[in-house]
């Protein structure tokens, strides 16, 4: 059995893999005071894993914690992996490779796993992040933006009468602060995913397929106005598979 540990800025997210890889039981925690009771609990009722695969965006010190809770719920402390140059099929595509979030990495491996054609990938979190790679796995490079929470936040921080009274909506045109703070921000997303991949489509000189993927992906396919194909845990996705893929040349190293 092999527990999946995904640390993004907001959440950790975790699977439980079965002997067959098959998932098992998986969950989320917001990074906060209750984090070791939030995971803790569940993780407690768990059957034991035998490895931990682990891949972070965040700082040192909260993959402390995450190690010290490892080893409190299972006596086992977590293989982190970290960003390669090329991995599963995908290669790289940042002048220092170490460099591109993992998760991004991880993100391709999953999106190449689905579908061998050049993919355009939004991951829509903390961050919004956006990868290209081409029919031979090859990663064009991407952009950062914020999320659309993160975008909310910042205005709601540097300003003083955008405030919130109620819950906004996404509409396509505002006649209120709320729905107007909301659906600028997720518009705003939405127009730099349309752009991006019409440029990769250019670029390319081919029809490339739309892949969202992250907590916050769920509500973009219906304002899209291309197809796209929806992965909300294509983190864990690429974790699971390439974790299966260096247990596989451990054990066939170990037999020759
Ligand atoms: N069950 C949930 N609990 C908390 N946030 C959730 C949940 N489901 C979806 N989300 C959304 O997921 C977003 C974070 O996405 P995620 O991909 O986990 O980000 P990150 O990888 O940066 O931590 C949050 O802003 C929130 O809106
Ligand atoms: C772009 C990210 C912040 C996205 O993280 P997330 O929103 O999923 O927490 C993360 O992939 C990251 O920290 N990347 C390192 C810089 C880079 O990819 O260029």
């Amino acid at each position: 059995m092999r527990l999946l540990l995904d640390l993004g800025n907001t959440r950790i997210k975790w699977l439980l893999l079965d002997d067959q890889d098959q998932p098992v039981t998986d969950g989320a925690a917001a990074w906060s005071e209750q984090l070791d009771d939030d995971l803790g609990q569940p993780w407690l009722a768990l059957p034991l894993p035998t490895r931990i695969w682990a891949a972070s965006v965040v700082d040192g010190e909260r993959e402390a914690r995450l190690e010290h809770l490892t080893r409190e719920c299972f006596r086992l402390k977590p293989d982190w992996l970290r960003t390669p140059a090329a991995a599963c099929g995908i290669t790289n595509g940042y002048s220092q490779p170490g460099r591109l979030g993992i998760d991004r990495f991880l993100a391709m491996i999953a999106a190449r796993a689905d579908y061998p054609g050049p993919t355009v990938i939004a991951s829509i979190g903390t961050a919004l992040a956006l990868d290209a790679i081409d029919a031979d796995g090859r990663h064009l490079g991407g952009l950062i933006a914020p999320g659309p929470r993160l975008m909310q936040q910042s205005v709601l921080g540097a300003t003083v009468q955008v405030r919130l009274q109620q819950q906004g909506h996404l509409v396509p045109v505002a006649t209120n602060t709320e729905d107007g703070l909301m659906s600028g921000a997720w518009q705003a997303c939405i127009a730099l995913i349309e752009r991006f991949h019409g440029q990769i489509e250019r670029q390319l000189g081919t029809s490339v397929q739309l892949r969202l993927a992250g907590g916050d992906a769920a509500p973009l396919p219906a304002w899209l106005s291309l197809p796209s194909v929806l992965r909300v845990d294509s983190v864990l996705q690429g974790l699971a598979i390439w974790s299966a893929s260096l247990e596989a040349a451990a054990a066939e190293a170990a037999v020759s």
